[in-house]
């Protein structure tokens, strides 16, 4: 969803929010965008990688566009389900012994809006758009403020619940003054529509504010969380670095009945959505759950300790070398030795960071303290949205076997382009040589302290 306006207001698409476009004249959406008509259940399904071919005028794409075969402006009319990189994270995978590299493409849908009323084959095409104004002076007070209710009354008026297409869920304010590629400014105001904006994902509901970070293409999305959570033991305890509102966390909790979940979070907005999410987590879940608002690389050690697994999710550029250090370094502990580095310390807290973070934390008890836990990731499960980032710290983290890598898996969030989504499992030390396996049912895996 995108609307082209003029300046001064600044417009963006929420759906690119990990691959934010360069600064021009944006509207920021959280919106159901189906770019075909196909019904959900089409989904293209994963393909075989062997057969894919550069070009071929007998291969449809999944995006299913009428207009490709026609039209002269797309420079990449076919195959835009099986990108280039796709081939070469397969080949990346296989070299480094996963033999078993999957890949999931899919089609592009946008967020929507989650209304429990509604049938779940209903959400999608009954879904909503949360549309973010960027705007670009210092607050509501501002001379220009006119001008901006104008704008979204405007919008209202064409898209709001009193329209003939309503389209819109609700319209919200970033005031934006800097001019460095920093897409938001960190006052926001709600002007219209609801308040709070809901999605059913990971098998929970999760409340997203416009500033807290949020996926675009909720499909895949869900693809991908399904499968996460196949790689996390019942009953483990979970550190969810680099969470945002904890949707992994949450739905990791939620989904394999974990002991303790942590949420490491840099950006404070997200406490609120975190909060709203936890209060809809059903009660029968028995996990002590933390958020904390901090930088995971600021003594990374302090989270790694204490869970069974580590899940981090980092932006584009990838882990914060202090967290590779850290996951490197236990790579040589014992899960009941506490390690001699000065890093962690006993004593009462004082570092300032620490206190800081415990201030502005969320808690929802459960009947483990993780703090006293001995034990250290077994299990690392990376995902990510930036190829060249995760190569490297794939590599650094493979080398003098600190942890090897179980299984890959990659997802087209944004069919059409080269971007991939990974998702990988990680195991502390070096690989086990295999032996045959037994034939039969495999029993789920259980975490046993
Ligand atoms: C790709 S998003 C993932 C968010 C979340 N896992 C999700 O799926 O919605 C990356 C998140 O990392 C946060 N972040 C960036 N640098 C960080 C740091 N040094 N420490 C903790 N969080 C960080 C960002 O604010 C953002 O919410």
């Amino acid at each position: 969803m995108g609307l082209l306006l003029r300046p001064p207001v600044l417009v963006t698409a929420r759906a690119a929010s990990r691959h934010p476009p360069s600064r021009s004249p944006k509207v920021e959406a959280k919106a159901v965008t189906a770019p075909s008509s196909r019904p959900l259940d089409r989904q293209k399904p994963s393909i075989d990688l062997e057969s894919a071919s550069s070009s071929s005028s007998t291969v449809t794409t999944a995006l299913q566009c009428q207009h490709f075969q026609s039209c002269s402006g797309c420079s990449q009319e076919w195959e835009l389900d099986r990108p280039h990189m796709a081939a070469v994270a397969r080949k990346f995978f296989q070299d480094l012994g996963v033999s078993d590299f999957s890949f999931e493409s899919g089609m592009l849908f946008a967020v929507t809006t989650y209304n429990s009323s509604l049938p779940a084959a209903e959400r999608y095409t009954n879904g909503k758009v949360q549309v973010s104004l960027v705007w670009n002076s210092v607050c509501e007070q501002s001379e220009s403020f006119d001008k901006l209710n104008s704008l979204a009354k405007f919008l209202w008026r064409n898209g709001g619940p009193r329209s003939n297409s309503h389209l819109f869920h609700s319209i919200w304010v970033n005031f934006q003054t800097s001019s460095i590629n920093t897409i938001f400014g960190s006052r926001w105001k709600h002007l219209l529509g609801e308040r709070d904006f809901w999605e059913h994902i990971g098998g929970i509901d999760i409340c997203l504010d416009p500033s807290s970070f949020g996926q675009a293409n909720t499909q895949a999305f869900n693809s991908l969380l399904r499968k996460l959570h196949k790689y996390v033991p019942y009953g483990s305890s979970v550190v969810d670095l680099y969470s945002g509102a904890g949707v992994i966390g949450l739905s990791v909790a939620a989904t394999r009945k974990c002991r303790s979940l942590r949420c490491v979070e840099i950006n404070k907005e997200s406490k609120l959505s975190f909060e709203k999410s936890l209060g809809r987590l059903s009660k029968h879940i028995d996990c002590d759950i933390h958020w904390h608002n901090t930088d995971a690389s600021i003594e990374p050690l302090h989270w790694l300790k204490g869970s069974n697994v580590v899940i981090v999710d980092p932006p584009k550029k990838g882990l914060g070398q202090s967290l590779l250090d850290a996951l490197r370094e236990i790579s040589n502990y014992k899960d009941s030795n506490v390690p001699k580095s000065s890093i962690i310390k006993e004593k009462e807290e004082k570092r300032p960071w620490m206190l800081r973070a415990r201030a502005s934390t969320v808690h929802m008890e459960g009947n483990i303290n993780w703090e006293k836990a001995q034990i250290w990731p077994e299990f690392l499960i990376y995902v990510s949205c930036g190829w060249e980032s995760f190569e490297k710290d794939c590599l650094y983290l493979l080398s003098n076997n600190a942890w090897h890598l179980e299984k890959a898996h990659a997802f087209n969030f944004f069919p059409g382009t080269e971007s991939l989504e990974i998702l990988a499992v990680f195991k502390r030390g070096p690989r086990v040589s295999q032996t045959k396996k037994k034939s039969g049912k495999k029993k789920p895996q259980v975490f046993k302290p």
